[in-house]
C-alpha cells in the first residue's frame, strides 16, 4: 500500500535528455504483429476483476496483495459502474463535446479529466463505446482502420469527469501528433490520469514504451490497460501482462499506476471494474477499503 500511495504523489523530476516525438518515431520501426482471432470466447459482463481469472494458472501471485491498490467489493463495482448509466431516458448528462487538434485552443475546464492514449488500433474508441453503451445517444464511431482518430474528442460523463479519446500513435498516426497529444500532455492542467492502452495480444511494443517516455517526461500519472482481452489465449494474455508488470519494476516507470487494469470491449470483460476505477480516481465513489490508491 505504501508503494501505492508513492504513485499517487510521487511524480519524479523530469528526465535530462528531452526527446520529441517526432524523434522517437523515427527510432521505431512499427511493425507489430496483427492481432489473430483465435480463441475468442466472449464472457457475460461481469463485476470482477478480469486478473482473478487468470489466478489459478499461475503459481505465484501475479499481483501481491501488498501491490494490489484497486481492490473494490462486488456493491462497489456496481457503485461505480452505475455512474456510467443515465439518470434519465434521454442519457442528456452524457454529452460529446467536441474535437480539438490541439489543447491551446480546447475549452478550459475544471472538471477532472481522464485520457485513453495507445497505438492506433488498440482499442481506444471501442473501449468509450463500451462505457458508453448504456447511452445509446452517445456515438463512439470505431474504424478497423489503423489511424482512424485524428483528433482528440471530449466526452462529458454526467458533468462529473471528462473522457478524452486521444489520436493513436505508429502507424497513420497524424501529423499534428506532437502538438496535439504530446502538447495536451504537458498543459491540460485537469487532466488526473491517463489510460495506456496496450493490445493484450501483442503486449506492449516498442512503440508503447516510447510512449511511456513521453508521459513520464510531462510528469503525468498513467494506468497501463491491456485491451482485446477476448482475443488473447490465456499463456499469451498472462505472459504479456507479466511483461507490463515487468515493465512496471523497472527504473523507466516512475509515474506508472502498479496495477494494470485488463478489458475486453467486445465481450465487456473488465469494462466495470474500469469504469469503477475511473468514477474513483476522480473523487467520484469512496471505497471503504483503500486509503492511497489515488
Ligand atoms: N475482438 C476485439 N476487437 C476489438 C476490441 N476493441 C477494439 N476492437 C477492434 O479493433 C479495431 C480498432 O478499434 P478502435 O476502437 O477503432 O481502435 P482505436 O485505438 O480507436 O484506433 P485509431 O483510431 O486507429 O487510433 C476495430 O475493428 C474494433 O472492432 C476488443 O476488445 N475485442
Amino acid at each position: 500500500m505504501a508503494r501505492l500511495a508513492a504513485v499517487g504523489v510521487l511524480m519524479r523530476p523530469k528526465c535530462s535528455s528531452q526527446s520529441t516525438w517526432s524523434q522517437r518515431k523515427y527510432l521505431h520501426a512499427a511493425k507489430s504483429k496483427l492481432a489473430k482471432a483465435t480463441d475468442f470466447q466472449p464472457v457475460p459482463q461481469s463485476y470482477t476483476n478480469p486478473v482473478d481469472r487468470l489466478q489459478p494458472h499461475v503459481q505465484v501471485p501475479i499481483i501481491p496483495d501488498s501491490e494490489y491498490g484497486f481492490q473494490p467489493s462486488r456493491e462497489e463495482i456496481q457503485d461505480g459502474a452505475s455512474l456510467f448509466e443515465p439518470k434519465n431516458t434521454e442519457g442528456e448528462m452524457f454529452k460529446f463535446l467536441g474535437s480539438w487538434p490541439n489543447p491551446h485552443i480546447m475549452p478550459k475546464s475544471d472538471v477532472p479529466e481522464v485520457a485513453f492514449i495507445g497505438k492506433s488500433n488498440v482499442g481506444k474508441s471501442s473501449l468509450l463505446a463500451a462505457i458508453f453503451t448504456l447511452i445509446p445517444s452517445l456515438k463512439v464511431r470505431t474504424s478497423s482502420k489503423p489511424g482512424h482518430t485524428k483528433l482528440m474528442n471530449v466526452f462529458n460523463v454526467n458533468d462529473c469527469f471528462h473522457l478524452v479519446d486521444m489520436p493513436g500513435y505508429g502507424f497513420n498516426m497524424p501529423d499534428h501528433f506532437e502538438t496535439s497529444v504530446e502538447a495536451y500532455l504537458k498543459a491540460r492542467r485537469n487532466l488526473q490520469r491517463v489510460f495506456m492502452l496496450v493490445d493484450a495480444d501483442t503486449g506492449p511494443t516498442e512503440v508503447d514504451y516510447l510512449a511511456v517516455e513521453m508521459m513520464e517526461e510531462a510528469s503525468k500519472p498513467y494506468v497501463m490497460v491491456l485491451t482485446k482481452i477476448d482475443l488473447a489465449k490465456q499463456g499469451t494474455l498472462i505472459r504479456n501482462l507479466m511483461a507490463v508488470l515487468k515493465f512496471r519494476d523497472s527504473s523507466k516507470a516512475h509515474s506508472c499506476f502498479p496495477q494494470p487494469f485488463l478489458v475486453s470491449s467486445h465481450s465487456g470483460e473488465g469494462v466495470a471494474f474500469l469504469q469503477t476505477f475511473i468514477a474513483y480516481i476522480t473523487g467520484h465513489l469512496n471505497i471503504k477499503s483503500l486509503s492511497g490508491a489515488s
